[in-house]
Protein backbone atom coordinates (compact mmCIF):
# COMPACT_ATOMS: atom_id res chain seq x y z
CA UNK A 1 0.00 0.00 0.00
CA UNK A 2 1.71 3.47 -0.88
CA UNK A 3 0.42 6.80 0.77
CA UNK A 4 -0.50 9.96 -1.58
CA UNK A 5 3.21 10.79 -1.72
CA UNK A 6 3.88 7.39 -2.85
CA UNK A 7 5.83 6.30 0.46
CA UNK A 8 5.28 2.33 1.74
CA UNK A 9 3.55 2.44 4.89
CA UNK A 10 3.22 -0.48 7.52
CA UNK A 11 0.97 -2.32 6.05
CA UNK A 12 2.92 -3.56 3.37
CA UNK A 13 5.15 -5.27 5.94
CA UNK A 14 3.96 -8.92 7.21
CA UNK A 15 5.62 -9.69 10.72
CA UNK A 16 5.35 -13.95 10.97
CA UNK A 17 6.56 -16.19 12.89
CA UNK A 18 9.88 -16.43 11.45
CA UNK A 19 10.37 -13.00 11.55
CA UNK A 20 9.97 -13.11 15.31
CA UNK A 21 12.32 -16.16 15.79
CA UNK A 22 14.99 -14.16 13.43
CA UNK A 23 14.92 -11.33 16.06
CA UNK A 24 15.02 -13.46 19.30
CA UNK A 25 17.86 -15.58 17.48
CA UNK A 26 19.94 -11.95 17.63
CA UNK A 27 19.81 -11.79 21.35
CA UNK A 28 22.23 -13.89 21.73
CA UNK A 29 21.44 -16.90 23.96
CA UNK A 30 17.89 -16.99 24.64
CA UNK A 31 14.82 -19.42 24.75
CA UNK A 32 11.12 -18.80 24.13
CA UNK A 33 9.03 -21.13 25.93
CA UNK A 34 5.34 -21.87 25.95
CA UNK A 35 2.90 -21.24 29.01
CA UNK A 36 3.50 -24.69 30.77
CA UNK A 37 7.37 -24.00 30.21
CA UNK A 38 7.86 -26.12 27.29
CA UNK A 39 10.99 -25.40 24.52
CA UNK A 40 9.76 -23.94 21.83
CA UNK A 41 12.30 -21.95 20.24
CA UNK A 42 16.03 -21.52 21.35
CA UNK A 43 18.48 -19.47 19.04
CA UNK A 44 21.58 -20.90 17.48
CA UNK A 45 23.63 -19.26 20.37
CA UNK A 46 21.57 -20.93 22.92
CA UNK A 47 22.71 -24.44 20.77
CA UNK A 48 26.36 -23.63 21.10
CA UNK A 49 26.77 -22.87 24.38
CA UNK A 50 24.99 -25.92 26.00
CA UNK A 51 26.04 -28.15 22.90
CA UNK A 52 22.15 -28.97 22.53
CA UNK A 53 19.99 -28.91 19.98
CA UNK A 54 16.49 -27.71 19.58
CA UNK A 55 14.87 -31.01 17.79
CA UNK A 56 16.09 -32.52 20.46
CA UNK A 57 14.50 -30.87 23.16
CA UNK A 58 11.45 -29.00 21.56
CA UNK A 59 7.81 -29.67 23.55
CA UNK A 60 10.08 -31.09 26.39
CA UNK A 61 9.60 -28.90 29.73
CA UNK A 62 12.98 -27.00 30.87
CA UNK A 63 12.78 -28.79 34.35
CA UNK A 64 13.56 -32.00 32.25
CA UNK A 65 16.58 -30.57 30.70
CA UNK A 66 17.80 -28.02 33.92
CA UNK A 67 16.09 -29.05 36.90
CA UNK A 68 16.99 -25.76 38.30
CA UNK A 69 15.72 -23.49 36.32
CA UNK A 70 13.22 -20.81 37.49
CA UNK A 71 10.99 -19.98 34.43
CA UNK A 72 8.24 -22.87 35.55
CA UNK A 73 8.47 -20.49 38.76
CA UNK A 74 8.28 -17.04 36.74
CA UNK A 75 5.09 -18.57 35.11
CA UNK A 76 3.53 -19.74 37.68
CA UNK A 77 3.95 -16.34 39.74
CA UNK A 78 4.17 -13.84 36.44
CA UNK A 79 7.60 -12.20 38.68
CA UNK A 80 10.39 -12.13 36.27
CA UNK A 81 14.02 -13.33 38.04
CA UNK A 82 16.21 -11.35 36.58
CA UNK A 83 20.28 -11.93 37.24
CA UNK A 84 19.91 -15.54 38.50
CA UNK A 85 23.56 -17.86 37.90
CA UNK A 86 23.21 -19.95 34.91
CA UNK A 87 22.77 -23.52 35.16
CA UNK A 88 25.47 -25.26 33.40
CA UNK A 89 25.61 -28.42 31.38
CA UNK A 90 29.61 -29.16 32.42
CA UNK A 91 31.98 -27.78 34.75
CA UNK A 92 34.25 -26.55 31.74
CA UNK A 93 31.43 -24.50 30.85
CA UNK A 94 31.90 -20.75 32.08
CA UNK A 95 29.47 -19.39 34.37
CA UNK A 96 26.48 -16.93 33.07
CA UNK A 97 23.15 -15.01 34.31
CA UNK A 98 19.99 -15.24 33.10
CA UNK A 99 16.95 -13.72 33.67
CA UNK A 100 13.41 -15.81 33.37
CA UNK A 101 10.74 -13.20 31.99
CA UNK A 102 6.96 -14.51 31.90
CA UNK A 103 5.12 -13.15 28.81
CA UNK A 104 1.85 -11.86 29.95
CA UNK A 105 -0.94 -10.98 27.32
CA UNK A 106 -4.37 -9.18 28.79
CA UNK A 107 -3.56 -10.67 32.38
CA UNK A 108 -2.49 -14.55 31.31
CA UNK A 109 1.35 -15.99 30.83
CA UNK A 110 1.12 -16.91 27.09
CA UNK A 111 4.62 -17.42 26.84
CA UNK A 112 8.21 -17.82 28.42
CA UNK A 113 11.40 -15.86 27.97
CA UNK A 114 14.44 -17.06 28.89
CA UNK A 115 17.53 -15.06 28.25
CA UNK A 116 21.14 -15.76 29.28
CA UNK A 117 22.49 -11.81 29.52
CA UNK A 118 26.46 -12.84 29.95
CA UNK A 119 27.27 -16.48 29.14
CA UNK A 120 30.94 -16.44 30.21
CA UNK A 121 32.51 -14.28 33.25
CA UNK A 122 34.79 -12.20 30.97
CA UNK A 123 31.27 -10.29 29.35
CA UNK A 124 29.83 -10.02 32.79
CA UNK A 125 33.59 -8.78 34.17
CA UNK A 126 33.52 -6.38 31.14
CA UNK A 127 30.07 -5.32 31.45
CA UNK A 128 30.72 -4.89 35.25
CA UNK A 129 33.68 -2.48 34.74
CA UNK A 130 32.00 -0.15 31.92
CA UNK A 131 29.07 -0.40 34.91
CA UNK A 132 31.17 0.38 37.88
CA UNK A 133 32.95 3.24 35.70
CA UNK A 134 29.76 4.76 34.74
CA UNK A 135 29.02 4.40 38.52
CA UNK A 136 32.16 6.26 39.24
CA UNK A 137 31.55 8.93 36.91
CA UNK A 138 28.00 9.15 38.58
CA UNK A 139 28.94 9.91 41.80
CA UNK A 140 31.47 12.45 41.05
CA UNK A 141 28.94 14.67 39.05
CA UNK A 142 26.62 13.76 42.34
CA UNK A 143 29.74 15.40 44.48
CA UNK A 144 30.01 18.28 41.65
CA UNK A 145 25.91 18.82 41.97
CA UNK A 146 26.52 18.79 45.92
CA UNK A 147 29.52 21.06 46.33
CA UNK A 148 27.53 23.63 44.15
CA UNK A 149 24.26 23.34 45.91
CA UNK A 150 26.79 22.77 49.10
CA UNK A 151 24.68 23.84 52.27
CA UNK A 152 26.12 26.75 53.77
CA UNK A 153 26.94 24.72 56.80
CA UNK A 154 27.32 21.17 58.16
CA UNK A 155 27.56 19.35 60.94
CA UNK A 156 31.60 19.69 61.20
CA UNK A 157 30.92 23.29 61.95
CA UNK A 158 28.56 22.87 65.15
CA UNK A 159 30.91 23.51 67.55
CA UNK A 160 31.19 22.09 71.52
CA UNK A 161 31.54 19.11 72.89
CA UNK A 162 29.51 19.45 75.96
CA UNK A 163 26.76 16.51 76.57
CA UNK A 164 24.26 19.26 75.42
CA UNK A 165 25.78 19.30 72.04
CA UNK A 166 26.42 15.76 71.99
CA UNK A 167 22.74 15.45 72.30
CA UNK A 168 22.15 17.99 69.45
CA UNK A 169 24.30 16.42 67.42
CA UNK A 170 22.46 12.76 67.82
CA UNK A 171 19.09 14.50 67.02
CA UNK A 172 20.25 16.01 63.90
CA UNK A 173 21.37 13.01 62.88
CA UNK A 174 18.34 11.02 63.39
CA UNK A 175 16.16 13.62 61.74
CA UNK A 176 18.56 13.53 58.70
CA UNK A 177 17.25 10.11 58.09
CA UNK A 178 14.03 11.05 58.50
CA UNK A 179 11.81 13.28 56.05
CA UNK A 180 9.55 14.34 58.54
CA UNK A 181 8.77 17.88 59.48
CA UNK A 182 11.26 19.34 61.80
CA UNK A 183 10.96 22.10 64.60
CA UNK A 184 13.80 23.84 65.64
CA UNK A 185 13.67 26.20 69.04
CA UNK A 186 16.44 27.91 70.29
CA UNK A 187 17.25 31.58 71.34
CA UNK A 188 18.61 33.98 68.91
CA UNK A 189 21.37 33.57 67.82
CA UNK A 190 21.96 29.92 69.20
CA UNK A 191 22.41 27.94 65.47
CA UNK A 192 19.13 27.73 64.50
CA UNK A 193 19.47 27.86 61.03
CA UNK A 194 23.16 26.06 61.08
CA UNK A 195 21.17 23.06 62.49
CA UNK A 196 18.71 23.50 59.46
CA UNK A 197 21.60 23.20 57.05
CA UNK A 198 23.41 20.54 58.79
CA UNK A 199 20.17 18.54 58.91
CA UNK A 200 19.40 19.32 54.53
CA UNK A 201 23.36 18.52 54.40
CA UNK A 202 23.30 15.27 56.09
CA UNK A 203 20.03 13.78 54.26
CA UNK A 204 19.19 12.24 51.28
CA UNK A 205 18.09 15.11 49.71
CA UNK A 206 21.78 17.04 50.13
CA UNK A 207 22.15 16.96 45.82
CA UNK A 208 18.60 19.26 46.10
CA UNK A 209 18.13 22.42 46.83
CA UNK A 210 17.60 24.05 50.68
CA UNK A 211 15.53 26.87 50.46
CA UNK A 212 15.06 29.50 53.01
CA UNK A 213 12.30 31.88 53.88
CA UNK A 214 12.63 34.22 56.91
CA UNK A 215 9.38 34.54 58.06
CA UNK A 216 9.59 37.92 59.81
CA UNK A 217 11.12 39.49 56.79
CA UNK A 218 8.41 38.94 54.22
CA UNK A 219 5.42 41.68 54.22
CA UNK A 220 2.42 39.67 55.11
CA UNK A 221 0.49 40.70 51.83
CA UNK A 222 3.66 39.11 49.54
CA UNK A 223 4.14 36.11 52.01
CA UNK A 224 1.22 33.77 49.90
CA UNK A 225 2.95 34.21 46.52
CA UNK A 226 6.30 33.70 48.18
CA UNK A 227 5.21 30.63 49.12
CA UNK A 228 3.56 29.36 46.55
CA UNK A 229 4.14 31.58 43.38
CA UNK A 230 1.33 33.10 41.06
CA UNK A 231 0.32 32.61 37.59
CA UNK A 232 0.04 35.25 34.60
CA UNK A 233 -2.08 37.67 35.86
CA UNK A 234 -3.00 36.94 38.97
CA UNK A 235 -3.08 40.37 40.10
CA UNK A 236 -1.81 43.67 38.98
CA UNK A 237 2.26 44.11 38.95
CA UNK A 238 2.41 40.47 38.65
CA UNK A 239 5.30 39.13 36.27
CA UNK A 240 3.84 38.07 33.24
CA UNK A 241 5.45 34.69 32.72
CA UNK A 242 3.67 33.90 36.00
CA UNK A 243 6.34 32.48 38.94
CA UNK A 244 7.17 30.07 41.22
CA UNK A 245 7.19 29.98 44.71
CA UNK A 246 9.79 28.78 47.35
CA UNK A 247 7.63 25.28 47.82
CA UNK A 248 8.17 24.44 44.49
CA UNK A 249 11.40 25.87 44.16
CA UNK A 250 12.02 23.39 47.03
CA UNK A 251 10.73 20.34 45.15
CA UNK A 252 13.01 17.59 45.95
CA UNK A 253 14.57 19.25 48.43
CA UNK A 254 14.23 21.35 52.28
CA UNK A 255 12.14 24.34 52.46
CA UNK A 256 13.14 25.69 55.93
CA UNK A 257 11.02 28.61 57.06
CA UNK A 258 12.86 30.58 59.67
CA UNK A 259 10.86 32.66 62.18
CA UNK A 260 7.72 30.33 61.97
CA UNK A 261 6.68 32.73 64.91
CA UNK A 262 6.22 34.89 62.78
CA UNK A 263 3.99 33.52 60.22
CA UNK A 264 0.33 35.32 59.98
CA UNK A 265 -1.93 33.75 61.17
CA UNK A 266 -4.24 34.12 58.11
CA UNK A 267 -1.59 31.97 56.33
CA UNK A 268 -1.26 29.36 58.54
CA UNK A 269 -4.23 27.18 56.98
CA UNK A 270 -2.58 27.17 53.81
CA UNK A 271 0.58 26.25 55.00
CA UNK A 272 -0.88 23.37 57.06
CA UNK A 273 -3.07 22.33 53.97
CA UNK A 274 0.53 22.48 51.15
CA UNK A 275 1.77 20.44 54.05
CA UNK A 276 -1.39 18.05 54.15
CA UNK A 277 -1.60 17.39 51.15
CA UNK A 278 1.64 17.96 49.79
CA UNK A 279 0.24 20.21 46.99
CA UNK A 280 0.20 23.87 46.11
CA UNK A 281 -1.88 25.86 43.96
CA UNK A 282 -0.27 29.31 43.16
CA UNK A 283 -2.69 32.39 43.35
CA UNK A 284 -4.63 32.67 40.40
CA UNK A 285 -3.78 28.93 39.23
CA UNK A 286 -6.69 26.40 38.56
CA UNK A 287 -4.44 23.39 39.35
CA UNK A 288 -3.29 22.02 42.28
CA UNK A 289 1.05 20.85 41.74
CA UNK A 290 2.58 17.83 43.32
CA UNK A 291 5.37 19.34 45.60
CA UNK A 292 7.75 16.61 47.74
CA UNK A 293 9.20 18.93 50.43
CA UNK A 294 10.94 18.06 53.84
CA UNK A 295 10.11 21.23 55.75
CA UNK A 296 12.19 22.40 58.51
CA UNK A 297 10.78 25.21 60.43
CA UNK A 298 12.55 27.68 63.12
CA UNK A 299 10.96 29.47 65.90
CA UNK A 300 13.14 31.51 68.62
CA UNK A 301 9.89 31.74 70.86
CA UNK A 302 8.21 28.81 72.10
CA UNK A 303 5.48 27.93 69.62
CA UNK A 304 3.66 25.66 72.45
CA UNK A 305 3.41 28.99 74.43
CA UNK A 306 1.98 30.67 71.56
CA UNK A 307 -0.89 27.85 70.96
CA UNK A 308 -1.86 28.61 74.44
CA UNK A 309 -2.43 32.44 74.35
CA UNK A 310 -4.03 31.58 70.19
CA UNK A 311 -1.04 33.06 68.87
CA UNK A 312 -0.24 30.25 66.44
CA UNK A 313 -2.78 27.82 64.77
CA UNK A 314 -2.75 24.63 67.37
CA UNK A 315 -3.27 22.20 64.09
CA UNK A 316 -0.16 23.56 62.54
CA UNK A 317 1.76 23.32 65.56
CA UNK A 318 1.05 19.77 65.77
CA UNK A 319 2.00 19.66 62.30
CA UNK A 320 5.08 21.24 62.53
CA UNK A 321 6.39 19.44 65.57
CA UNK A 322 6.88 16.16 64.63
CA UNK A 323 10.58 15.91 65.15
CA UNK A 324 11.08 18.69 67.55
CA UNK A 325 14.86 20.21 68.25
CA UNK A 326 15.50 22.48 71.09
CA UNK A 327 19.04 24.05 71.18
CA UNK A 328 20.15 25.13 74.47
CA UNK A 329 21.34 28.84 75.09
CA UNK A 330 25.37 29.29 75.45
CA UNK A 331 24.67 30.24 79.11
CA UNK A 332 23.46 26.19 79.49
CA UNK A 333 26.76 24.68 78.00
CA UNK A 334 29.77 27.29 78.91
CA UNK A 335 32.15 25.14 78.72
CA UNK A 336 32.22 25.14 75.18
CA UNK A 337 33.22 28.84 75.23
CA UNK A 338 36.85 27.98 74.95
CA UNK A 339 36.11 26.02 72.34
CA UNK A 340 34.04 28.52 70.52
CA UNK A 341 36.52 31.50 70.89
CA UNK A 342 39.56 29.28 69.85
CA UNK A 343 37.60 28.67 66.47
CA UNK A 344 36.55 32.62 66.18
CA UNK A 345 40.13 33.56 66.55
CA UNK A 346 41.35 31.35 64.12
CA UNK A 347 38.28 32.49 61.80
CA UNK A 348 38.69 35.90 62.46
CA UNK A 349 42.84 36.12 62.30
CA UNK A 350 42.24 34.79 58.71
CA UNK A 351 39.31 36.47 57.43
CA UNK A 352 40.75 40.39 58.89
CA UNK A 353 44.23 39.52 58.42
CA UNK A 354 44.84 39.99 62.11
CA UNK A 355 47.57 37.80 64.35
CA UNK A 356 45.78 37.30 67.63
CA UNK A 357 47.90 34.43 69.43
CA UNK A 358 44.82 33.58 71.84
CA UNK A 359 43.17 34.60 74.87
CA UNK A 360 43.74 34.88 79.02
CA UNK A 361 41.89 32.27 80.55
CA UNK A 362 40.54 35.05 83.34
CA UNK A 363 39.04 36.26 79.99
CA UNK A 364 37.36 32.99 79.29
CA UNK A 365 36.11 32.42 83.14
CA UNK A 366 34.78 35.89 82.83
CA UNK A 367 32.68 35.15 79.43
CA UNK A 368 31.41 31.94 81.46
CA UNK A 369 29.56 34.30 83.71
CA UNK A 370 27.69 36.04 81.95
CA UNK A 371 24.75 35.24 79.99
CA UNK A 372 25.02 35.50 76.52
CA UNK A 373 21.29 36.68 75.58
CA UNK A 374 22.50 37.01 72.05
CA UNK A 375 24.01 33.31 72.09
CA UNK A 376 26.81 32.35 69.91
CA UNK A 377 26.48 35.53 67.24
CA UNK A 378 27.19 37.80 70.55
CA UNK A 379 29.45 35.87 71.20
CA UNK A 380 31.20 36.05 67.87
CA UNK A 381 30.58 39.94 67.74
CA UNK A 382 32.05 40.35 70.91
CA UNK A 383 35.49 38.63 70.13
CA UNK A 384 36.19 40.02 66.43
CA UNK A 385 35.82 43.48 68.67
CA UNK A 386 38.16 42.30 70.94
CA UNK A 387 40.22 41.15 68.43
CA UNK A 388 39.97 44.46 66.12
CA UNK A 389 41.28 46.23 69.64
CA UNK A 390 43.83 43.60 69.78
CA UNK A 391 45.01 43.14 66.56
CA UNK A 392 48.05 40.65 67.62
CA UNK A 393 49.59 39.39 70.98
CA UNK A 394 46.55 37.75 73.56
CA UNK A 395 43.01 38.98 74.24
CA UNK A 396 43.29 40.34 77.57
CA UNK A 397 40.24 41.90 79.38
CA UNK A 398 40.81 45.27 79.12
CA UNK A 399 39.65 44.23 75.10
CA UNK A 400 36.67 43.81 76.47
CA UNK A 401 35.97 45.92 79.47
CA UNK A 402 33.91 48.19 78.15
CA UNK A 403 31.48 46.36 76.00
CA UNK A 404 30.81 44.13 79.89
CA UNK A 405 30.73 47.70 81.58
CA UNK A 406 27.09 48.11 81.09
CA UNK A 407 26.08 44.89 81.09
CA UNK A 408 23.82 45.13 84.15
CA UNK A 409 22.29 48.15 83.13
CA UNK A 410 21.77 46.96 79.08
CA UNK A 411 20.11 43.82 80.78
CA UNK A 412 17.74 45.98 82.80
CA UNK A 413 17.03 47.52 79.75
CA UNK A 414 16.54 44.33 77.80
CA UNK A 415 14.42 42.75 80.41
CA UNK A 416 11.95 45.61 80.61
CA UNK A 417 11.95 45.87 76.67
CA UNK A 418 10.85 42.22 76.65
CA UNK A 419 8.34 42.86 79.08
CA UNK A 420 8.37 39.30 80.41
CA UNK A 421 9.47 40.58 83.78
CA UNK A 422 8.31 43.10 86.39
CA UNK A 423 10.11 46.37 86.96
CA UNK A 424 10.54 45.25 90.79
CA UNK A 425 12.02 41.66 89.37
CA UNK A 426 14.51 43.79 87.29
CA UNK A 427 15.71 45.62 90.09
CA UNK A 428 16.27 42.66 92.05
CA UNK A 429 18.56 41.19 89.28
CA UNK A 430 20.38 44.53 88.89
CA UNK A 431 20.91 44.67 92.68
CA UNK A 432 22.15 41.50 92.85
CA UNK A 433 24.52 41.72 89.86
CA UNK A 434 26.38 44.74 91.68
CA UNK A 435 26.18 43.31 95.02
CA UNK A 436 28.13 40.20 93.08
CA UNK A 437 30.78 42.48 91.62
CA UNK A 438 31.68 44.12 94.30
CA UNK A 439 31.76 40.94 96.56
CA UNK A 440 34.06 39.62 93.42
CA UNK A 441 36.29 42.84 94.00
CA UNK A 442 36.48 42.95 97.76
CA UNK A 443 36.23 39.89 98.67
CA UNK A 444 36.33 38.98 102.09
CA UNK A 445 35.81 42.42 102.82
CA UNK A 446 32.44 43.30 103.53
CA UNK A 447 32.67 47.06 104.94
CA UNK A 448 34.31 48.19 101.68
CA UNK A 449 31.46 46.18 100.26
CA UNK A 450 28.68 47.75 101.92
CA UNK A 451 30.54 51.14 101.99
CA UNK A 452 30.92 51.01 97.88
CA UNK A 453 27.24 50.46 97.75
CA UNK A 454 26.49 52.89 100.00
CA UNK A 455 24.52 50.38 102.63
CA UNK A 456 24.87 48.90 106.38
CA UNK A 457 26.91 46.02 106.61
CA UNK A 458 24.09 44.30 108.45
CA UNK A 459 21.75 45.08 105.39
CA UNK A 460 24.54 44.09 103.02
CA UNK A 461 24.30 40.69 104.76
CA UNK A 462 20.92 40.63 104.68
CA UNK A 463 20.90 40.85 100.81
CA UNK A 464 23.73 38.06 100.51
CA UNK A 465 20.69 36.29 102.20
CA UNK A 466 17.99 37.27 100.18
CA UNK A 467 20.13 36.37 97.23
CA UNK A 468 21.29 33.29 97.96
CA UNK A 469 24.57 34.53 97.72
CA UNK A 470 26.84 32.38 100.16
CA UNK A 471 29.13 34.61 102.62
N1 LIG B 1 27.61 25.47 67.79
C1 LIG B 1 28.10 26.41 66.99
N2 LIG B 1 29.37 26.36 66.62
C2 LIG B 1 29.91 27.31 65.83
N3 LIG B 1 29.24 28.36 65.35
C3 LIG B 1 27.96 28.46 65.68
C4 LIG B 1 27.31 27.49 66.51
N4 LIG B 1 26.03 27.86 66.67
C5 LIG B 1 25.87 29.00 65.97
N5 LIG B 1 27.02 29.36 65.38
C6 LIG B 1 27.25 30.57 64.57
O1 LIG B 1 26.53 31.62 65.19
C7 LIG B 1 25.92 32.47 64.22
C8 LIG B 1 24.43 32.49 64.46
O2 LIG B 1 23.88 31.22 64.14
P1 LIG B 1 22.49 31.07 63.39
O3 LIG B 1 22.31 32.14 62.38
O4 LIG B 1 22.39 29.66 62.94
O5 LIG B 1 21.52 31.34 64.62
P2 LIG B 1 19.95 31.45 64.63
O6 LIG B 1 19.51 30.75 65.86
O7 LIG B 1 19.39 30.98 63.34
O8 LIG B 1 19.74 33.00 64.80
P3 LIG B 1 18.38 33.88 64.62
O9 LIG B 1 17.46 33.46 65.72
O10 LIG B 1 18.86 35.26 64.80
O11 LIG B 1 17.87 33.57 63.26
C9 LIG B 1 26.30 31.90 62.87
O12 LIG B 1 27.41 32.62 62.39
C10 LIG B 1 26.67 30.47 63.17
O13 LIG B 1 27.61 29.98 62.26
Amino acid sequence: MKTWNGEETVADFVFDEDIYKLIVDQLDVAVITDQEGRYVHVTKSWEEYYGLQLKDIKGKFVREVFPTTKIHEALKTKESFIGVPAPLVNEKQEQGWCSYIPIIKEGQVVAGFIHVLFHSEKTAVAFSRRLNAMMDELNYYKQEVKQLRKSKYSIDDIIGESPLIGRLKEQIQRAAKSSSTVLIEGETGSGKELVAHSIHDLSQRAYKPLIKINCAAIPAELFESELFGYEYGAFTGADKKGKKGKFEMASGGSLFLDEINQMPLILQPKLLRALQESEIERIGGKESIPVDIRLIAASNTSLEKMVSSNAFRSDLFYRLNVLSIRIPALRERTEDIPLLVDSMIEKFNFQLGLNVQGIQPQVLQRFGEYDWPGNIRELQNVVERGMNMALTGMLEWKHFDEYFQNKALRRLGRTAEKGSLLIRQAKKNLEKEILLESLAKYGDNKTQCAREMGISRTLLYKKMKEYGIKQ
